[in-house]
Protein backbone atom coordinates (compact mmCIF):
# COMPACT_ATOMS: atom_id res chain seq x y z
CA UNK A 1 0.00 0.00 0.00
CA UNK A 2 2.68 2.51 0.78
CA UNK A 3 3.31 3.24 -3.38
CA UNK A 4 -0.36 4.30 -3.34
CA UNK A 5 0.86 7.32 -1.48
CA UNK A 6 1.99 10.23 -3.97
CA UNK A 7 2.94 7.77 -6.03
CA UNK A 8 -0.74 6.43 -6.95
CA UNK A 9 -0.47 7.11 -10.17
CA UNK A 10 3.40 6.46 -11.23
CA UNK A 11 2.84 3.28 -9.62
CA UNK A 12 1.00 2.07 -12.92
CA UNK A 13 3.16 0.48 -15.16
CA UNK A 14 3.95 3.61 -17.34
CA UNK A 15 7.19 3.39 -19.34
CA UNK A 16 7.90 6.85 -18.14
CA UNK A 17 8.02 6.12 -14.79
CA UNK A 18 9.22 2.15 -14.42
CA UNK A 19 12.94 1.38 -13.96
CA UNK A 20 14.40 0.08 -16.76
CA UNK A 21 14.47 -3.29 -15.50
CA UNK A 22 10.75 -3.09 -14.89
CA UNK A 23 9.67 -1.30 -17.84
CA UNK A 24 11.66 -3.73 -20.29
CA UNK A 25 9.53 -6.60 -18.29
CA UNK A 26 6.27 -5.14 -18.53
CA UNK A 27 6.65 -3.62 -22.52
CA UNK A 28 7.98 -7.65 -23.09
CA UNK A 29 4.99 -8.87 -21.67
CA UNK A 30 2.69 -6.62 -23.97
CA UNK A 31 5.07 -7.07 -26.89
CA UNK A 32 4.55 -10.62 -26.71
CA UNK A 33 0.86 -9.88 -27.17
CA UNK A 34 -0.03 -6.73 -28.89
CA UNK A 35 -3.26 -7.76 -30.51
CA UNK A 36 -4.41 -8.67 -27.28
CA UNK A 37 -6.95 -6.06 -25.50
CA UNK A 38 -7.90 -6.27 -21.91
CA UNK A 39 -11.24 -4.12 -21.54
CA UNK A 40 -10.33 -3.74 -17.51
CA UNK A 41 -6.65 -2.35 -18.00
CA UNK A 42 -6.78 1.31 -19.08
CA UNK A 43 -3.21 1.03 -20.46
CA UNK A 44 -4.21 -2.14 -22.35
CA UNK A 45 -5.46 -0.36 -25.76
CA UNK A 46 -5.76 -1.90 -29.04
CA UNK A 47 -4.82 1.69 -30.86
CA UNK A 48 -4.59 4.75 -29.45
CA UNK A 49 -5.79 5.96 -32.81
CA UNK A 50 -8.45 3.72 -33.44
CA UNK A 51 -12.10 5.26 -33.75
CA UNK A 52 -14.30 5.18 -31.52
CA UNK A 53 -14.93 2.53 -29.18
CA UNK A 54 -12.05 0.15 -30.24
CA UNK A 55 -13.19 0.45 -34.01
CA UNK A 56 -10.30 0.17 -36.90
CA UNK A 57 -9.50 3.96 -37.62
CA UNK A 58 -9.67 5.05 -41.41
CA UNK A 59 -6.34 4.69 -41.89
CA UNK A 60 -6.42 1.18 -40.78
CA UNK A 61 -4.17 1.10 -37.78
CA UNK A 62 -1.16 2.42 -39.93
CA UNK A 63 -0.43 5.19 -37.34
CA UNK A 64 2.64 4.53 -35.31
CA UNK A 65 1.09 3.85 -31.75
CA UNK A 66 2.16 6.72 -29.69
CA UNK A 67 2.63 5.69 -25.23
CA UNK A 68 1.33 9.31 -23.65
CA UNK A 69 3.46 8.24 -20.90
CA UNK A 70 6.65 8.66 -22.90
CA UNK A 71 5.46 12.25 -24.02
CA UNK A 72 7.29 15.26 -22.27
CA UNK A 73 5.41 16.52 -19.40
CA UNK A 74 4.38 19.58 -21.40
CA UNK A 75 2.32 17.46 -24.34
CA UNK A 76 0.75 15.84 -21.50
CA UNK A 77 -2.72 16.63 -21.61
CA UNK A 78 -3.31 20.07 -20.01
CA UNK A 79 -1.23 20.13 -16.99
CA UNK A 80 1.66 22.23 -17.38
CA UNK A 81 1.13 24.70 -19.84
CA UNK A 82 -0.12 27.84 -19.94
CA UNK A 83 -3.51 27.00 -19.31
CA UNK A 84 -3.74 27.54 -15.54
CA UNK A 85 -5.66 30.58 -15.41
CA UNK A 86 -8.65 29.50 -13.69
CA UNK A 87 -10.89 31.87 -16.03
CA UNK A 88 -9.77 31.49 -19.31
CA UNK A 89 -8.32 27.73 -19.44
CA UNK A 90 -6.58 26.78 -22.73
CA UNK A 91 -9.02 24.65 -23.84
CA UNK A 92 -7.65 20.94 -24.58
CA UNK A 93 -7.75 18.66 -27.32
CA UNK A 94 -7.73 14.92 -26.76
CA UNK A 95 -7.00 11.66 -29.15
CA UNK A 96 -8.23 8.70 -27.61
CA UNK A 97 -6.08 7.09 -25.14
CA UNK A 98 -5.53 5.48 -21.48
CA UNK A 99 -6.82 7.57 -18.80
CA UNK A 100 -4.29 9.41 -17.53
CA UNK A 101 -4.91 9.52 -14.04
CA UNK A 102 -2.32 12.54 -13.66
CA UNK A 103 -4.88 14.31 -14.89
CA UNK A 104 -6.68 16.66 -12.49
CA UNK A 105 -8.77 19.44 -12.28
CA UNK A 106 -7.90 22.87 -13.04
CA UNK A 107 -7.59 25.49 -10.05
CA UNK A 108 -11.19 27.16 -9.63
CA UNK A 109 -11.56 30.77 -9.26
CA UNK A 110 -11.70 31.47 -5.47
CA UNK A 111 -14.89 32.07 -5.59
CA UNK A 112 -15.71 28.80 -6.53
CA UNK A 113 -13.46 26.88 -3.97
CA UNK A 114 -16.74 25.65 -2.67
CA UNK A 115 -17.12 23.68 -5.56
CA UNK A 116 -14.24 21.66 -4.47
CA UNK A 117 -16.78 19.78 -1.84
CA UNK A 118 -20.70 18.21 -2.37
CA UNK A 119 -23.11 21.20 -1.65
CA UNK A 120 -23.81 21.86 2.13
CA UNK A 121 -27.19 20.05 2.37
CA UNK A 122 -26.14 16.90 1.25
CA UNK A 123 -22.65 16.93 3.57
CA UNK A 124 -25.16 18.25 6.23
CA UNK A 125 -27.38 15.19 6.16
CA UNK A 126 -24.70 12.80 5.40
CA UNK A 127 -23.30 14.16 8.78
CA UNK A 128 -26.09 13.89 10.63
CA UNK A 129 -27.12 10.24 9.98
CA UNK A 130 -23.19 9.22 10.24
CA UNK A 131 -23.78 11.14 13.53
CA UNK A 132 -26.83 9.49 14.79
CA UNK A 133 -25.33 5.94 13.75
CA UNK A 134 -22.73 7.10 16.45
CA UNK A 135 -24.83 7.80 19.03
CA UNK A 136 -24.95 5.74 22.27
CA UNK A 137 -28.04 4.95 24.76
CA UNK A 138 -27.64 6.79 28.23
CA UNK A 139 -26.20 4.30 30.94
CA UNK A 140 -28.70 2.86 33.42
CA UNK A 141 -31.79 1.51 30.56
CA UNK A 142 -30.31 -2.01 31.57
CA UNK A 143 -30.70 -2.97 28.27
CA UNK A 144 -27.96 -6.31 27.01
CA UNK A 145 -24.66 -5.67 26.57
CA UNK A 146 -24.70 -8.50 23.92
CA UNK A 147 -27.34 -10.48 21.78
CA UNK A 148 -26.82 -12.84 19.34
CA UNK A 149 -23.70 -10.72 17.99
CA UNK A 150 -24.85 -7.21 18.14
CA UNK A 151 -24.10 -5.24 20.86
CA UNK A 152 -24.39 -0.63 21.66
CA UNK A 153 -28.15 -1.15 21.52
CA UNK A 154 -29.92 2.29 21.62
CA UNK A 155 -33.92 2.43 21.77
CA UNK A 156 -35.37 4.06 18.83
CA UNK A 157 -38.50 5.10 20.98
CA UNK A 158 -39.02 7.02 23.84
CA UNK A 159 -38.78 4.90 26.61
CA UNK A 160 -41.48 6.54 28.60
CA UNK A 161 -44.97 6.97 28.06
CA UNK A 162 -47.44 4.90 26.84
CA UNK A 163 -46.04 1.57 25.96
CA UNK A 164 -45.92 0.75 22.17
CA UNK A 165 -47.92 -2.06 20.76
CA UNK A 166 -47.33 -4.27 17.51
CA UNK A 167 -50.86 -5.36 17.03
CA UNK A 168 -51.42 -7.49 20.30
CA UNK A 169 -47.72 -7.39 21.25
CA UNK A 170 -45.32 -4.94 22.97
CA UNK A 171 -42.73 -3.93 20.55
CA UNK A 172 -39.86 -1.86 20.91
CA UNK A 173 -37.19 -0.61 17.92
CA UNK A 174 -33.41 -0.78 18.74
CA UNK A 175 -30.62 0.04 16.87
CA UNK A 176 -27.44 -2.31 17.24
CA UNK A 177 -24.09 -2.70 15.97
CA UNK A 178 -23.00 -6.20 14.57
CA UNK A 179 -19.84 -7.81 15.89
CA UNK A 180 -19.49 -9.63 12.41
CA UNK A 181 -19.23 -6.87 9.90
CA UNK A 182 -19.14 -3.26 12.32
CA UNK A 183 -22.24 -2.29 10.32
CA UNK A 184 -25.39 -0.79 12.95
CA UNK A 185 -29.01 -2.41 11.94
CA UNK A 186 -32.59 -2.08 13.37
CA UNK A 187 -33.60 -4.44 15.77
CA UNK A 188 -37.46 -5.04 16.14
CA UNK A 189 -38.15 -6.63 19.41
CA UNK A 190 -41.28 -8.61 20.07
CA UNK A 191 -41.61 -8.76 23.58
CA UNK A 192 -43.26 -12.29 25.46
CA UNK A 193 -43.04 -13.90 22.67
CA UNK A 194 -43.24 -18.10 22.63
CA UNK A 195 -42.08 -19.66 19.79
CA UNK A 196 -43.75 -23.02 19.12
CA UNK A 197 -41.83 -24.29 16.25
CA UNK A 198 -38.71 -23.53 14.21
CA UNK A 199 -41.06 -23.07 10.65
CA UNK A 200 -42.26 -20.57 12.22
CA UNK A 201 -39.30 -18.11 10.79
CA UNK A 202 -39.52 -20.07 7.48
CA UNK A 203 -40.51 -16.96 5.56
CA UNK A 204 -37.91 -15.12 7.22
CA UNK A 205 -35.59 -16.87 5.14
CA UNK A 206 -37.65 -15.78 1.81
CA UNK A 207 -37.75 -12.41 2.51
CA UNK A 208 -33.75 -11.78 3.74
CA UNK A 209 -33.25 -13.05 0.03
CA UNK A 210 -36.19 -10.11 -1.26
CA UNK A 211 -33.68 -7.01 -1.83
CA UNK A 212 -36.05 -3.99 -3.10
CA UNK A 213 -35.35 -0.34 -3.31
CA UNK A 214 -38.64 0.26 -1.56
CA UNK A 215 -38.63 -2.49 0.85
CA UNK A 216 -36.56 -2.23 4.00
CA UNK A 217 -34.06 -5.62 4.06
CA UNK A 218 -34.77 -8.43 6.75
CA UNK A 219 -31.22 -10.09 7.94
CA UNK A 220 -32.40 -12.15 9.94
CA UNK A 221 -35.05 -13.38 13.06
CA UNK A 222 -34.25 -15.25 16.45
CA UNK A 223 -35.60 -15.48 19.87
CA UNK A 224 -33.47 -14.21 22.88
CA UNK A 225 -34.23 -14.47 26.56
CA UNK A 226 -31.56 -11.18 27.00
CA UNK A 227 -33.85 -9.51 27.68
CA UNK A 228 -35.22 -11.37 30.88
CA UNK A 229 -38.27 -12.31 29.07
CA UNK A 230 -38.46 -14.19 25.64
CA UNK A 231 -38.57 -12.27 23.02
CA UNK A 232 -38.40 -12.39 19.19
CA UNK A 233 -36.34 -10.15 17.74
CA UNK A 234 -36.02 -9.23 13.70
CA UNK A 235 -32.98 -7.57 12.11
CA UNK A 236 -33.37 -5.13 9.26
CA UNK A 237 -31.16 -2.90 7.67
CA UNK A 238 -30.42 0.65 9.29
CA UNK A 239 -31.93 3.59 7.64
CA UNK A 240 -30.28 6.49 10.18
CA UNK A 241 -32.65 9.34 10.92
CA UNK A 242 -35.43 8.02 8.54
CA UNK A 243 -39.06 9.39 9.64
CA UNK A 244 -41.90 6.89 9.11
CA UNK A 245 -44.58 8.49 6.91
CA UNK A 246 -46.67 9.19 9.75
CA UNK A 247 -43.57 11.61 11.38
CA UNK A 248 -43.10 13.48 7.84
CA UNK A 249 -46.23 14.31 6.78
CA UNK A 250 -49.60 13.39 9.39
CA UNK A 251 -47.89 14.54 12.37
CA UNK A 252 -49.64 17.41 13.28
CA UNK A 253 -47.06 20.27 13.31
CA UNK A 254 -46.72 22.86 15.86
CA UNK A 255 -47.93 26.46 14.78
CA UNK A 256 -45.58 29.05 13.37
CA UNK A 257 -45.04 32.78 13.40
CA UNK A 258 -46.15 34.24 10.09
CA UNK A 259 -46.29 37.74 9.10
CA UNK A 260 -46.21 38.45 12.61
CA UNK A 261 -48.91 35.90 13.86
CA UNK A 262 -49.25 32.53 15.14
CA UNK A 263 -50.44 30.25 12.11
CA UNK A 264 -51.36 26.67 11.92
CA UNK A 265 -48.97 24.68 9.71
CA UNK A 266 -50.55 22.96 6.33
CA UNK A 267 -50.01 18.93 6.52
CA UNK A 268 -51.65 18.79 2.76
CA UNK A 269 -49.11 16.68 1.27
CA UNK A 270 -48.37 17.40 -2.37
CA UNK A 271 -50.29 15.42 -5.59
CA UNK A 272 -46.99 14.51 -7.16
CA UNK A 273 -45.62 13.54 -3.98
CA UNK A 274 -48.29 11.18 -3.28
CA UNK A 275 -48.00 9.89 -6.96
CA UNK A 276 -44.12 9.25 -6.27
CA UNK A 277 -45.27 7.47 -3.27
CA UNK A 278 -48.02 5.21 -4.62
CA UNK A 279 -45.12 3.83 -7.54
CA UNK A 280 -42.86 3.23 -5.40
CA UNK A 281 -44.68 1.12 -2.47
CA UNK A 282 -46.82 -0.36 -5.80
CA UNK A 283 -42.95 -1.65 -6.89
CA UNK A 284 -42.23 -2.95 -3.41
CA UNK A 285 -45.92 -4.67 -3.28
CA UNK A 286 -44.99 -6.06 -6.64
CA UNK A 287 -41.91 -7.29 -5.37
CA UNK A 288 -43.25 -9.00 -2.53
CA UNK A 289 -46.10 -10.57 -4.23
CA UNK A 290 -43.85 -12.21 -6.83
CA UNK A 291 -41.64 -13.73 -4.32
CA UNK A 292 -44.96 -15.38 -3.13
CA UNK A 293 -44.85 -13.29 -0.35
CA UNK A 294 -47.45 -10.53 1.23
CA UNK A 295 -46.56 -7.71 3.14
CA UNK A 296 -49.48 -8.19 5.70
CA UNK A 297 -48.61 -4.74 6.96
CA UNK A 298 -49.05 -1.47 5.21
CA UNK A 299 -49.11 1.54 7.73
CA UNK A 300 -48.04 5.43 7.63
CA UNK A 301 -46.07 4.11 10.62
CA UNK A 302 -43.95 1.20 8.98
CA UNK A 303 -43.69 2.87 5.84
CA UNK A 304 -40.11 4.55 6.34
CA UNK A 305 -38.98 8.01 4.21
CA UNK A 306 -35.05 7.17 3.95
CA UNK A 307 -34.24 10.06 1.32
CA UNK A 308 -35.80 12.47 -0.87
CA UNK A 309 -39.15 11.29 -1.54
CA UNK A 310 -37.62 7.87 -0.84
CA UNK A 311 -39.97 5.25 0.66
CA UNK A 312 -39.34 1.64 1.96
CA UNK A 313 -41.76 -0.32 3.25
CA UNK A 314 -40.55 -1.66 7.10
CA UNK A 315 -41.13 -4.06 9.68
CA UNK A 316 -41.64 -7.24 6.87
CA UNK A 317 -41.77 -10.88 8.10
CA UNK A 318 -42.71 -9.89 11.93
CA UNK A 319 -46.67 -10.76 10.94
CA UNK A 320 -45.69 -13.91 9.03
CA UNK A 321 -43.89 -15.12 12.12
CA UNK A 322 -46.45 -14.01 14.95
CA UNK A 323 -49.10 -15.33 12.70
CA UNK A 324 -47.53 -18.94 12.14
CA UNK A 325 -50.21 -20.72 13.52
CA UNK A 326 -52.88 -19.34 11.74
CA UNK A 327 -52.06 -20.91 7.99
CA UNK A 328 -54.17 -18.34 5.47
CA UNK A 329 -54.23 -18.58 1.81
CA UNK A 330 -51.31 -16.74 0.39
CA UNK A 331 -53.82 -14.97 -2.48
CA UNK A 332 -55.69 -13.91 -0.16
CA UNK A 333 -53.28 -12.19 2.24
CA UNK A 334 -52.35 -10.73 -0.87
CA UNK A 335 -55.88 -9.22 -1.96
CA UNK A 336 -55.52 -7.76 2.10
CA UNK A 337 -52.42 -6.05 0.79
CA UNK A 338 -54.09 -4.13 -1.83
CA UNK A 339 -56.96 -2.93 0.43
CA UNK A 340 -54.03 -2.07 3.02
CA UNK A 341 -52.47 -0.32 0.30
CA UNK A 342 -55.83 1.80 -0.98
CA UNK A 343 -56.44 2.77 2.83
CA UNK A 344 -53.07 4.02 3.33
CA UNK A 345 -53.51 6.36 0.22
CA UNK A 346 -57.04 7.90 1.80
CA UNK A 347 -55.11 8.15 5.13
CA UNK A 348 -52.33 10.27 3.62
CA UNK A 349 -54.87 12.45 0.85
CA UNK A 350 -56.80 13.11 4.31
CA UNK A 351 -54.04 13.08 7.00
CA UNK A 352 -55.86 11.36 9.23
CA UNK A 353 -55.33 8.02 10.34
CA UNK A 354 -58.74 7.14 11.21
CA UNK A 355 -59.51 8.36 7.87
CA UNK A 356 -61.45 4.54 6.74
CA UNK A 357 -63.44 5.49 9.55
CA UNK A 358 -65.83 7.66 7.27
CA UNK A 359 -65.42 6.39 3.75
CA UNK A 360 -67.76 9.42 2.12
CA UNK A 361 -65.65 12.34 3.37
CA UNK A 362 -62.47 10.23 2.55
CA UNK A 363 -63.73 9.58 -0.95
CA UNK A 364 -65.31 13.59 -0.85
CA UNK A 365 -62.16 14.81 0.69
CA UNK A 366 -59.79 12.78 -2.28
CA UNK A 367 -61.95 13.95 -5.12
CA UNK A 368 -61.79 17.67 -3.94
CA UNK A 369 -58.34 18.06 -3.83
CA UNK A 370 -56.56 15.54 -5.53
CA UNK A 371 -56.88 14.16 -9.41
CA UNK A 372 -59.53 12.13 -10.58
CA UNK A 373 -56.66 9.40 -11.35
CA UNK A 374 -55.68 9.07 -8.14
CA UNK A 375 -58.93 8.96 -6.78
CA UNK A 376 -59.95 5.72 -9.30
CA UNK A 377 -56.69 4.36 -8.00
CA UNK A 378 -57.54 4.55 -4.55
CA UNK A 379 -60.91 3.58 -5.46
CA UNK A 380 -60.25 0.31 -7.08
CA UNK A 381 -57.33 -0.78 -4.50
CA UNK A 382 -60.04 -0.68 -1.52
CA UNK A 383 -63.13 -2.41 -3.68
CA UNK A 384 -64.45 -5.61 -3.03
CA UNK A 385 -65.01 -6.32 -6.48
CA UNK A 386 -65.63 -10.19 -7.28
CA UNK A 387 -62.92 -10.32 -9.85
CA UNK A 388 -59.36 -11.19 -8.26
CA UNK A 389 -57.38 -7.88 -8.45
CA UNK A 390 -53.60 -7.94 -8.64
CA UNK A 391 -50.77 -5.10 -8.13
CA UNK A 392 -50.09 -5.66 -12.07
CA UNK A 393 -53.50 -3.84 -13.00
CA UNK A 394 -52.58 -0.77 -11.06
CA UNK A 395 -49.58 -0.60 -13.47
CA UNK A 396 -51.62 -0.47 -16.51
CA UNK A 397 -53.83 2.64 -14.37
CA UNK A 398 -50.69 4.45 -13.57
CA UNK A 399 -49.40 4.83 -17.06
CA UNK A 400 -47.48 7.55 -18.20
CA UNK A 401 -46.68 8.94 -14.30
CA UNK A 402 -44.59 6.33 -14.13
CA UNK A 403 -42.12 7.65 -16.89
CA UNK A 404 -42.50 10.84 -14.42
CA UNK A 405 -41.15 8.81 -11.57
CA UNK A 406 -38.52 7.21 -13.96
CA UNK A 407 -37.40 10.74 -14.90
CA UNK A 408 -36.99 12.17 -11.43
CA UNK A 409 -35.25 8.83 -10.01
CA UNK A 410 -32.31 9.83 -13.20
CA UNK A 411 -32.37 13.18 -12.37
CA UNK A 412 -31.69 12.42 -8.76
CA UNK A 413 -28.58 9.67 -10.22
CA UNK A 414 -27.63 12.78 -12.09
CA UNK A 415 -27.65 14.95 -9.37
CA UNK A 416 -26.06 13.11 -7.12
CA UNK A 417 -23.09 12.21 -9.49
CA UNK A 418 -22.32 15.76 -9.84
CA UNK A 419 -22.25 16.51 -6.21
CA UNK A 420 -19.69 13.35 -6.22
CA UNK A 421 -17.38 14.85 -8.88
CA UNK A 422 -16.77 17.34 -6.76
CA UNK A 423 -15.15 14.82 -4.06
CA UNK A 424 -13.16 12.99 -6.40
CA UNK A 425 -9.61 13.98 -6.06
CA UNK A 426 -10.15 14.58 -1.87
CA UNK A 427 -9.25 10.86 -1.07
CA UNK A 428 -6.25 11.24 -3.02
CA UNK A 429 -5.66 14.81 -1.23
CA UNK A 430 -6.27 13.80 2.27
CA UNK A 431 -3.10 10.75 1.70
CA UNK A 432 -0.90 13.00 0.12
CA UNK A 433 -1.72 15.36 3.18
CA UNK A 434 -1.05 12.89 5.84
CA UNK A 435 2.08 11.65 3.90
CA UNK A 436 3.16 15.32 4.66
CA UNK A 437 2.21 15.00 8.31
CA UNK A 438 3.83 11.62 8.60
CA UNK A 439 7.13 13.47 7.67
CA UNK A 440 7.40 16.73 9.07
CA UNK A 441 8.93 18.23 12.07
CA UNK A 442 9.08 13.92 13.88
CA UNK A 443 9.46 14.76 16.86
CA UNK A 444 12.09 11.64 17.08
CA UNK A 445 14.41 13.87 15.71
CA UNK A 446 14.11 16.90 17.44
CA UNK A 447 17.25 16.21 19.24
CA UNK A 448 19.12 16.14 15.17
CA UNK A 449 17.94 19.84 14.20
CA UNK A 450 19.84 18.77 10.62
CA UNK A 451 17.30 16.08 10.25
CA UNK A 452 14.74 18.61 8.86
CA UNK A 453 17.25 21.23 7.77
CA UNK A 454 19.80 18.96 5.09
CA UNK A 455 18.68 17.78 2.16
CA UNK A 456 15.59 16.42 0.68
CA UNK A 457 13.67 16.82 4.18
CA UNK A 458 15.26 20.97 3.97
CA UNK A 459 12.99 21.24 0.79
CA UNK A 460 9.87 19.10 1.66
CA UNK A 461 10.11 21.87 4.39
CA UNK A 462 10.59 24.97 1.85
CA UNK A 463 7.53 23.38 -0.39
CA UNK A 464 5.40 23.07 2.71
CA UNK A 465 5.90 26.97 3.75
CA UNK A 466 5.48 27.57 -0.20
CA UNK A 467 2.03 25.70 -0.17
CA UNK A 468 0.80 27.09 3.38
CA UNK A 469 2.67 29.51 4.81
CA UNK A 470 2.71 32.16 2.33
CA UNK A 471 2.21 35.94 3.36
CA UNK A 472 0.90 38.66 1.25
CA UNK A 473 2.58 42.16 0.48
CA UNK A 474 1.10 43.38 3.81
CA UNK A 475 2.24 40.03 6.37
CA UNK A 476 -0.96 38.85 6.27
CA UNK A 477 -1.78 35.42 5.84
CA UNK A 478 -2.84 33.77 2.06
CA UNK A 479 -5.32 30.98 2.69
CA UNK A 480 -5.90 30.23 -0.67
CA UNK A 481 -7.64 26.72 -1.02
CA UNK A 482 -7.23 26.98 -4.70
CA UNK A 483 -3.31 27.66 -4.45
CA UNK A 484 -3.13 24.69 -2.10
CA UNK A 485 -4.98 22.35 -4.34
CA UNK A 486 -3.34 23.14 -6.78
CA UNK A 487 0.11 22.68 -5.93
CA UNK A 488 -0.89 19.50 -4.04
CA UNK A 489 -1.87 18.28 -7.83
CA UNK A 490 0.95 19.42 -9.60
CA UNK A 491 3.35 17.31 -6.86
CA UNK A 492 1.27 14.43 -7.11
CA UNK A 493 1.61 14.83 -10.74
CA UNK A 494 5.18 15.08 -10.28
CA UNK A 495 5.20 18.40 -13.22
CA UNK A 496 8.16 19.74 -13.97
CA UNK A 497 6.77 23.37 -13.34
CA UNK A 498 9.70 25.19 -11.81
CA UNK A 499 8.97 26.85 -8.04
CA UNK A 500 11.03 29.16 -6.48
CA UNK A 501 11.20 28.03 -2.47
CA UNK A 502 12.59 30.70 0.16
CA UNK A 503 13.90 29.69 3.43
CA UNK A 504 12.21 32.41 6.33
CA UNK A 505 15.32 33.82 6.47
CA UNK A 506 14.94 34.96 2.82
CA UNK A 507 19.10 34.15 2.70
CA UNK A 508 18.44 31.18 1.00
CA UNK A 509 16.27 30.54 -2.23
CA UNK A 510 15.76 27.21 -4.02
CA UNK A 511 14.65 26.69 -7.74
CA UNK A 512 13.09 23.05 -7.76
CA UNK A 513 10.47 21.36 -9.80
CA UNK A 514 7.79 19.46 -8.57
CA UNK A 515 8.98 16.01 -9.75
CA UNK A 516 11.64 17.02 -7.43
CA UNK A 517 9.86 17.56 -4.19
CA UNK A 518 7.85 14.55 -5.30
CA UNK A 519 11.00 12.70 -5.06
CA UNK A 520 11.98 14.27 -2.25
CA UNK A 521 8.95 13.92 -0.23
CA UNK A 522 8.69 9.99 -1.63
CA UNK A 523 12.15 9.19 -0.12
CA UNK A 524 11.72 11.14 3.20
CA UNK A 525 8.41 8.86 3.79
CA UNK A 526 10.48 5.47 3.06
CA UNK A 527 13.33 6.85 5.21
CA UNK A 528 10.49 7.20 7.89
CA UNK A 529 8.66 4.02 7.00
CA UNK A 530 12.18 1.90 6.22
CA UNK A 531 11.56 0.61 10.42
CA UNK A 532 7.93 -0.27 10.39
CA UNK A 533 4.92 -1.77 8.40
CA UNK A 534 2.96 1.52 6.58
CA UNK A 535 -0.69 0.71 6.32
CA UNK A 536 -1.57 3.94 4.36
N1 LIG B 1 -35.01 0.11 9.54
C1 LIG B 1 -35.02 1.26 10.22
N2 LIG B 1 -34.00 2.14 10.07
C2 LIG B 1 -34.00 3.29 10.77
N3 LIG B 1 -34.96 3.67 11.61
C3 LIG B 1 -36.01 2.84 11.78
C4 LIG B 1 -36.08 1.59 11.10
N4 LIG B 1 -37.24 0.99 11.48
C5 LIG B 1 -37.85 1.81 12.35
N5 LIG B 1 -37.12 2.92 12.54
C6 LIG B 1 -37.43 4.07 13.40
O1 LIG B 1 -37.79 3.57 14.66
C7 LIG B 1 -38.82 4.36 15.21
C8 LIG B 1 -39.86 3.46 15.79
O2 LIG B 1 -40.40 2.63 14.79
P1 LIG B 1 -41.89 2.11 14.89
O3 LIG B 1 -42.12 1.20 13.76
O4 LIG B 1 -42.16 1.59 16.25
O5 LIG B 1 -42.66 3.45 14.59
P2 LIG B 1 -43.65 4.25 15.47
O6 LIG B 1 -43.91 5.53 14.75
O7 LIG B 1 -43.10 4.34 16.84
O8 LIG B 1 -44.91 3.32 15.35
P3 LIG B 1 -45.81 2.71 16.50
O9 LIG B 1 -46.63 3.84 16.96
O10 LIG B 1 -46.57 1.62 15.81
O11 LIG B 1 -44.86 2.19 17.54
C9 LIG B 1 -39.35 5.25 14.10
O12 LIG B 1 -39.00 6.59 14.36
C10 LIG B 1 -38.65 4.80 12.86
O13 LIG B 1 -38.27 5.91 12.08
Amino acid sequence: MLNAFISDSSSEPSSASLPPSEKSNYQEAHDDHPDQYDPFNPYSYPDPYAGHNGQPSEDDGQVPVVNPYDLPPDQMLGYDNAGMDPYYPTPMTYTRQPLNYHLYTLPRPEALAHKYFISDDIREELQKRSETVHTTAPAGLGLPEELQGYHTLVPLEPLGGERRKFGNWYSMVYRATSSNDGSTYVLRRIENFRLMQQSAFSNIEAWSRLRHSNVISVHEAFTTRAFNDSSLVVVYDDHPNAQTLYEAHMKPKPPQYQNGRLQAQSNRITERTVWSYVIQIANAIKAVHDAGLAVRLIDPTKILVTGKNRVRIGSCGVVDVLTHDAQTDIAFLQQDDLTMFGALIFMLCCNNLAAMNNMQKAIDHLGRYYSADLKSVALFLISKSGSHKNIGQLFDMIGSRLLTELDEAENAVDRLEGELMTELENARLVRLLCKFGFINERPEHNHETRWSETGDRYIIKLFRDYVFHQVDEMGRPVVNLTHVLACLNKLDAGTDERIMLVSRDEQSCLVVSYREVKACIDSAFRCVTSSTNAII
